[in-house]
């Protein structure tokens, strides 16, 4: 079988948030994170000592080290020769130094996959801002936005097939876990990261008129449903189901997205659920959020009330999910050439857009400029 084609591209580029490695790490990564946020010191003492709880190392860098490699090895099993780099938001790598070695390298165009898979400021936008901030250093160039090296963001994924069936194949694998006698009144608790709710209300494109009035949350509450009916199909039980957050941060003042999973739990057995699978559909691996938030805490939680609870597992390095890799940077190769492709996705919203619209995700602080949009 002929290799795919994925001309125009020359590099396929990895973003991601980042995270520190040692205890001297700590501090400075989330004063990165941070910055000009307005973050009480009192979060950011309390989830300092989440890191220094698990040795001032966060999972997250490993993760992207192990998915780097299976995109690797992906690309050359289907005949497809493209170098991949790698760049964060947060921490070495960053993205500022990873372009320049590009740019260095001679790449004139990459496909960027972001280990984020749904809309809104925090999960879309802030990335495209990243990489604007990466490339504008590289001065004037060829391309069509003025720069050496151009770069395009592959689609949101959340609604995949190779994002969805891992995670069904979690919730199986979780609700097996249970004790016999809870497992059919369990419920799935679908968990993501908390943002504020002038955030949510802002994400997507302006012009849509989403379920809750959120891309974010809509689009969570989409793929969930897909799982919920997945799992119905293989088990012959539609488990209730739930989005939840976790991972709140910002001023008490400042209204996030809720119920908080641990409220949640504590509702689920004053109601008198039988047991709870937690869901991390909004993280693609087991960085701190899932080891911490949910691992450490939630099920800290459900042991105290006595509420039986598996955690699922993420999408991480799944063959499936990193088969989808390869085809999201097929597929908008295709696009970029002109021709016609066949989008997979799951569920009611459909296969989102290659280049994010005017207004999509708008900043709440202020207007950034940012690559990979029609308002770029
Ligand atoms: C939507 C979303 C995702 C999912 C999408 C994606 O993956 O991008 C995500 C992922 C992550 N968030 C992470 C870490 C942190 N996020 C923070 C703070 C914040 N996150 C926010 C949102 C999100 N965050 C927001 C609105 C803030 C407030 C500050 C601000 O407005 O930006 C802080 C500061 C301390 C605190 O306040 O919690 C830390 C340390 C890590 C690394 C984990 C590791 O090290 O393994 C990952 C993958
Ligand atoms: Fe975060």
């Amino acid at each position: 079988m002929a290799s795919p084609d994925v001309s125009p591209y020359d590099a396929l580029l990895l973003v991601s948030f980042g995270g520190p490695e040692k205890p001297e790490d700590v501090v400075p990564f989330l004063e990165n994170v941070t910055r000009g946020r307005g973050i009480p010191k009192e979060r950011l003492e309390e989830v300092g000592e989440h890191y220094f709880l698990f040795g001032g190392r966060s999972p997250i860098n490993d993760q992207c080290r192990a998915l780097l490699a299976a995109i690797r090895a992906e690309l050359a099993d289907a005949g497809i020769d493209l170098p991949v780099y790698w760049g964060n938001r947060n921490w070495d790598p960053f993205l500022t130094d990873t372009l320049q070695q590009m740019a260095e390298d001679g790449v004139t165009r990459a496909a960027c996959f972001v280990t984020s898979a749904y809309s809104s400021w925090s999960s879309c936008r802030q990335y495209r801002e990243n990489l604007w901030d990466a490339v504008d250093p590289l001065g004037e160039g060829p391309g069509p936005e003025g720069s050496p090296v151009r770069l395009d963001k592959l689609r949101h994924y959340f609604n995949h097939p190779g994002f969805v069936e891992p995670n069904v194949d979690a919730v199986l694998a979780a609700l097996a876990d249970l004790p016999d006698d809870v497992r059919a009144g369990a419920e799935l608790v679908f968990v993501t990261h908390s943002i504020p709710t002038a955030m949510s209300e802002r994400s997507g494109d302006p012009e849509r008129d989403w379920e809750e009035g959120s891309a974010y949350v809509a689009q969570h509450l989409d793929v969930a449903r897909s799982i919920v009916d997945r799992v119905a199909e293989e088990t012959g039980t539609r488990h209730e189901h739930a989005l939840v957050y976790c991972s709140r941060s910002g001023s008490p003042q400042v209204p996030w997205l809720e119920p908080d999973v641990n409220d949640h739990l504590t509702a689920l057995k004053e109601r008198g659920a039988s047991a709870a699978v937690i869901v991390p559909v909004g993280f693609v691996s087991d960085h701190m959020e899932v080891v911490y938030d949910l691992d450490t805490e939630a099920l800290a939680t459900a042991e105290e009330i006595g509420l039986p609870a598996t955690r699922a597992a993420t999408a991480g390095t799944d063959p499936r999910f990193v088969a989808m890799v390869r085809d999201l940077l097929v597929e908008r190769a295709t696009v970029e050439r002109g021709e016609e492709v066949a989008r997979a996705a799951t569920g009611d919203i459909g296969a989102m857009w290659d280049v994010c619209p005017v207004g999509c995700c708008a900043n709440p602080r202020a207007e950034r400029p940012a690559l990979c949009g029609r308002d770029t």
